[in-house]
């Protein structure tokens, strides 16, 4: 779909940087000039920050008050505070550096791609997954049903997934001989109940002093003081929102970094050597990033080359407008093709080859310095705009720098051979899904221990950091129990 959009933009974009396109019934303005984007979605922030309506969504902008998906909502009150808690509890566990959650996962990963390498694109779901777990409910077992059920909503809302997206009317046939209304019913009720699991069990476990720091904890302790949010219901949502929400978002950009190492050798042996040098042979961290501007430059490069949401998410205007002589209509969906912006050959030369030079060279229109601070991801066009801009960048510059550092640190990433022929088998370039967020197509590669030193300091790595995470779990239970038997003995 974005290509298609991008085709008619060169053809009917013209000079404006937009065009406007009438789908089934729907007035979309389709903007391809990052210039556009910003007068219309920041400068006029005010009036065009609100969301379109997903049909195949119940009360997806929350209008009858559900305040169930916060990126959804409509501009309402819901929104604003749900926004403002989610906001907070990303910047507190960046300062804390998610409290090891990464590190711990990353590991993980390392070890999985060393016993199962070909489970690979599973495993790294997986792994965002049990971050998302971890810092919400303190609990990475979680992250199986937790990446389903991400799974489920993000088809839900894609054009690409239930056709009453498109045929709307469709929705609208009574629900009982209704099937898409149907199915819906059912991963709604089913999402919504796992939610509020989450948090009852979370504050059962709070009585007993048994639950660890998490965002579900942190909310129950003092959260519905300063956010104004309403209660059990709406908290249960806005927590489980966040763990779903940082699933594919961050997973699309790590398996596009797979495809551009594989295509690019050169590059890689660049970002190993830099991680070799910086880090005199161990892990990278995120302390050592000011001091990796290749690693975070081919991470960029990745994400502009192959952006995973290609599309944009969709703004609508909450009043009529005229923009550059044009008369605008309230309702009007403003799309920011995210697609065009990053392939624009005046800012980025060379538009379709993965060249990470333009972000660590004088020279080119992007770089920028100092290199200890750029190139950084924050801020790029893929991460949205104005009032509704991502709250998630700093999460994913941090995962992908302690994902990908990891991943050079133990392996070269390399194509596999077919075994009867001896050929490198293709790791295709252009195929992925459809969805809003996008991943690669399965493809098949090889991960090969970049030394048999390298392979053991990794699964030592991963058996220190396993068993202090058991230890600390013990040690916890362990004072609650005590402090319970205090209590129950003063009683
Ligand atoms: C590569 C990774 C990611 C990309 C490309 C991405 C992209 C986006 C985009 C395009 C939007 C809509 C912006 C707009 O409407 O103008 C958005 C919104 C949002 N993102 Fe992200 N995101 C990413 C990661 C994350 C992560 C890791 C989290 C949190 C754990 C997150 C949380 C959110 C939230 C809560 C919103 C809704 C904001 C609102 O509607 O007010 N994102 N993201």
């Amino acid at each position: 779909m974005w290509l298609k959009f991008h085709e008619w933009a060169k053809q009917y974009s013209g000079v404006n940087g937009f065009y406007m396109v009438e789908i089934l019934g729907t007035s979309i303005l389709v903007v391809s000039d990052e210039a556009v984007a910003e007068e219309l979605m920041v400068k006029r922030a005010k009036y065009n920050s609100d969301r379109p309506e997903i049909r195949s969504i119940f009360d997806s902008k929350s209008t009858d008050g559900s305040m169930e998906y916060l990126p959804l909502m409509g501009k309402n009150q819901y929104w604003a505070r749900q926004r403002r808690l989610t906001h907070a509890y990303l910047t507190e566990a960046s300062n804390a550096h998610y409290y090891g959650a990464m590190y711990h996962e990353a590991k993980r990963w390392l070890v999985r791609l060393l016993e199962n390498p070909d489970d690979f694109q599973f495993s790294l779901e997986d792994m965002a997954s049990k971050v998302m777990c971890q810092l919400t409910w303190d609990d990475p077992s979680l992250s199986e049903y937790c990446t389903r059920s991400a799974w489920g909503l993000l088809t839900q809302m894609s054009p690409a997934g239930p056709i009453t997206n498109v045929l709307t009317p469709l929705w609208h046939i009574p629900e009982i001989i209704n099937p898409w209304k149907r199915a819906e019913r059912k991963r709604h009720d089913e999402q919504q109940e796992w939610w509020k699991e989450r948090l009852l069990h979370t504050r059962a476990k709070m009585m007993l002093g048994l639950q660890r720091p998490c965002f579900a904890r942190q909310y129950l302790e003092k959260g519905h003081k300063r956010s104004n949010i309403s209660g059990d219901y709406e908290a249960s949502c806005v927590i489980g929102m966040i763990a779903l929400v940082g699933i594919f978002t961050v997973a699309g950009p790590l398996s596009y970094w797979l495809v551009s190492m594989v295509h690019h050798p050169r590059w890689q042996a660049l970002v190993q050597k830099e991680i070799d040098d910086a880090c005199q042979g161990r892990m990278p961290t995120l302390e050592d990033a000011p001091r990796l501007p290749t690693l975070r430059a081919c991470i960029k490069e990745t994400m502009r080359w192959k952006p995973n949401v290609p599309t944009g998410v969709a703004h609508e205007m909450e009043a009529d407008d005229v923009y550059r002589g044009y008369f605008l209509a309230k309702g009007t969906r403003i799309l920011p093709l995210d697609w065009a912006f990053l392939r624009n050959p005046i800012k980025y030369p060379d538009p379709d080859n993965f060249r990470p030079e333009r972000w660590l060279e004088p020279g080119w229109p992007t770089y920028q310095e100092p290199l200890t601070q750029y190139p950084t991801i924050k801020g790029m066009t893929t991460f949205g705009w104005g009032q509704r801009q991502c709250l998630g960048q700093t999460l994913t510059q941090d995962e992908l720098i302690v994902a990908c550092g990891a991943l050079s640190w133990c392996f070269n990433l390399k194509p596999k051979k077919d075994l009867t022929t001896g050929l490198d088998l293709p790791v295709p370039l252009d195929k992925s899904n459809s969805l809003l967020i996008i991943k690669p197509d399965p493809f098949q590669m090889a991960f090969e221990p970049r030394s048999e030193a390298r392979k053991q300091e990794a699964l030592r790595e991963w058996a220190k950091s396993e068993a202090q995470d058991r230890r600390e779990r013990y040690e916890f239970a362990k004072q609650a129990t005590i402090m319970l038997e205090k209590s129950r003995a003063e009683i």
